[in-house]
């Protein structure tokens, strides 16, 4: 009997002859649309199903692969990357956006996670706290030999992947008046860990892969400068998505199969 995943709203008997082996994930329904519908030839609409919107393409060289959406943070990124393991897929590209808080990491650039700093409730629920969030090096190389290709401005290194975009993130202007305290300097306290950037699923995605046996990998676009302020820079939010998406494109054109 054909299996129709629960959220992701398709299953293996949708995906053809030549099934994907390589997913990409982004946090917003529409970026996984604009992949799909800019890069991709041959698409197909799986499901648009809770806003989980997933499409099967094919790359220039003839490659199979989808672009899936994994809803904002761990706990629904968790759920959409176990049903694609169980469809078949073996190498995951997260390609999403990011707070820099480096001063060197400018809003624009692409940060390439080698691994992270997992501070997510949903990971605890996959494998102990202390078990490595680390990224796939294969398919993280591949990522940065296409970033130095493409000539994009990028970054390899660690990543602080937290639960919340305001709390967690240290955030003070927002509705919640009172900041713990034991979230207060923490930003300051990772950028001296040679921390880059903030994110919130990159993590416990890492941890999945230990886990389950897939290669993971994640490249953000860089929208917030929090050396600077606390806000979302929408003028360069165009630019840092493009150079993030080019960069997963042509890793997974290139890189290992
Ligand atoms: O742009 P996406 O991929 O959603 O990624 C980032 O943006 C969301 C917060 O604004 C979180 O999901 C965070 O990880
Ligand atoms: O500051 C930011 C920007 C995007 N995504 C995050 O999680 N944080």
């Amino acid at each position: 009997m054909a299996t129709t995943f629960y959220h992701i709203g398709f299953g293996r008997d949708d995906l053809g002859e030549r099934a994907p082996t390589i997913a990409l994930l982004s946090g917003d329904p529409d970026r996984a649309k604009l992949i799909a519908e800019s890069y991709f030839s041959d698409v197909k609409m799986l499901s648009e199903h809770r806003g989980l919107n997933s499409y099967l393409g094919t790359l220039p060289n003839g490659r199979a692969i989808l672009s899936c959406t994994s809803g904002m943070g761990a706990p629904s990124m968790s759920i959409v990357v176990n049903e694609l393991v169980q469809a078949g897929v073996r190498q995951i590209i997260r390609i999403g956006t990011c707070g820099s808080i480096q001063e060197h990491v400018l809003p624009g650039s692409v940060v390439i996670s080698r691994a992270a700093l997992c501070r997510q409730g949903a990971a605890n629920d996959i494998a102990p706290l202390e078990y490595p969030a680390a990224a796939d090096p294969f398919l993280t190389v591949a990522l940065a030999e296409a970033a130095q290709q493409l000539g994009a401005d990028y970054h390899l290194g660690i990543t602080a992947s937290v639960d919340t975009f305001y709390e967690g993130q240290e955030r003070s202007e927002s509705a919640n008046p009172h900041l713990l305290r034991w979230l207060r300097g923490i930003t300051e306290e990772y950028r001296h860990l040679n921390v880059l950037n903030y994110e919130m699923e990159s993590g416990t995605l890492f941890k999945m892969g230990g886990v389950y046996g897939f290669a993971a990998a994640c490249v953000c676009g860089v929208i917030a400068q929090r050396t600077a302020s606390e806000r979302v820079i929408f003028e360069q939010k165009g630019v840092a998505v493009e150079q993030a998406i080019k960069v997963a494109l042509r890793a997974a054109e290139f890189g290992p199969q």
